[in-house]
């Protein structure tokens, strides 16, 4: 797949134009169970009940979007995937999550081996202080992985589509890459402990528009072997790289408290093209948000 025909689309740019992307031309076999299966999920920091009554199911090695507004809590419900709200002081998840089937949040899960299995990829890259190989050496070695770690290396940099730019110059800081390269590295280190899942948060928004389309690329690829779930404020990307489109918006109760809440979860050729609330609609032709 080339960067020409991933990412161009056409249509794209026009509000409520149906995408017509190579994602939504791809063909996968529907391989059965859901990866994730969220029902009745409710996050509250502290006394917010900052996202309310989320219902929504993860396919495997799918692209899921989650797309609305600032502040609807796209990122509050990606992090519920892999526990990462548990390192938040005074926040709390009410409802259910299950992966595999598996409750998430059974007192007996272990959320290090979650955080392992179920990688996550921020808006900012944050590689370490170190080489651009002891970064992508660092999560293998502290998993205790066996194996030749030159070949992980290798091959998690191959992955990430970053091997070809640096293997001259493993033993450099990763500082010195530019930002795309340094988003591909992070990348490369949380597919280096052999994750099933990459959650992305916003992996673009500090790139240039060539850098995007680099990860928008690298997106489509690894989708053929991890699922993927991308938080975006751009619906252009959701509405490329995507299989599925979640539309979450904010809405205020009777007490006059603001929450998110999802409005909308289909094909992403169909939030796009035939959304059934006016919310989404409203929000995918920009008259809001
Ligand atoms: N660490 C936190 N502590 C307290 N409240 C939080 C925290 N993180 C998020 N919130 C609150 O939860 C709500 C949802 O925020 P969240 O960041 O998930 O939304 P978002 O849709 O991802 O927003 P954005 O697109 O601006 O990143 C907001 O009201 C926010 O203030």
């Amino acid at each position: 797949m080339s960067a020409s025909n991933t990412t161009v689309n056409p249509r794209g740019a026009e509000p409520g134009a149906a995408p017509e992307t190579a994602a939504h031309e791809r063909r996968r076999p529907e391989s059965g169970d859901p990866v994730f299966e969220v029902s009745d999920l409710s996050i509250v920091y502290g006394t917010n009940r900052a996202v309310r009554d989320v219902d929504l199911k993860v396919d495997p090695q799918r692209i899921t979007a989650m797309i609305g507004p600032s502040g609807c809590g796209k990122s509050t419900v990606l992090r519920t995937l892999n526990r990462m709200n548990d390192l938040i002081p005074g926040a709390r998840v009410e409802g259910r999550v299950t992966y595999h089937g598996e409750d998430l949040y059974a007192p007996e899960v272990d959320p290090i081996e979650v955080r392992r299995r179920i990688g996550m990829v921020f808006q900012k890259p944050n590689p370490f202080p170190k080489s651009i190989y002891d970064n992508v050496a660092y999560g293998p070695r502290i998993n205790g992985m066996r194996g030749n770690m030159d070949e992980i290396v290798e091959e998690s940099l191959t992955k990430a589509a970053l091997w070809d730019e640096v293997k001259d110059k493993l033993k450099d800081n990763a500082f010195a890459l530019s930002g795309g390269q340094q988003q591909r590295l992070c990348i490369a280190r949380t597919i280096a402990v052999n994750p099933e899942v990459i959650l992305m948060d916003e992996p673009c928004s500090a790139l240039d528009p060539i850098a995007t389309l680099k990860i928008e690329d690298l997106m489509y690829e690894l989708a053929s072997e991890y699922t993927i779930v991308i938080v975006t404020h751009n619906m252009q990307q959701a509405a490329r790289v995507s299989d599925r489109t979640a539309f979450f918006t904010a809405s205020v109760d009777e007490a006059g408290d603001r929450f998110g809440n999802l409005v909308e979860y289909d094909e992403t050729a169909t939030i796009f093209s035939k959304p059934a609330d006016q919310r989404t609609e409203d929000y995918i032709a920009g008259r809001f948000g």
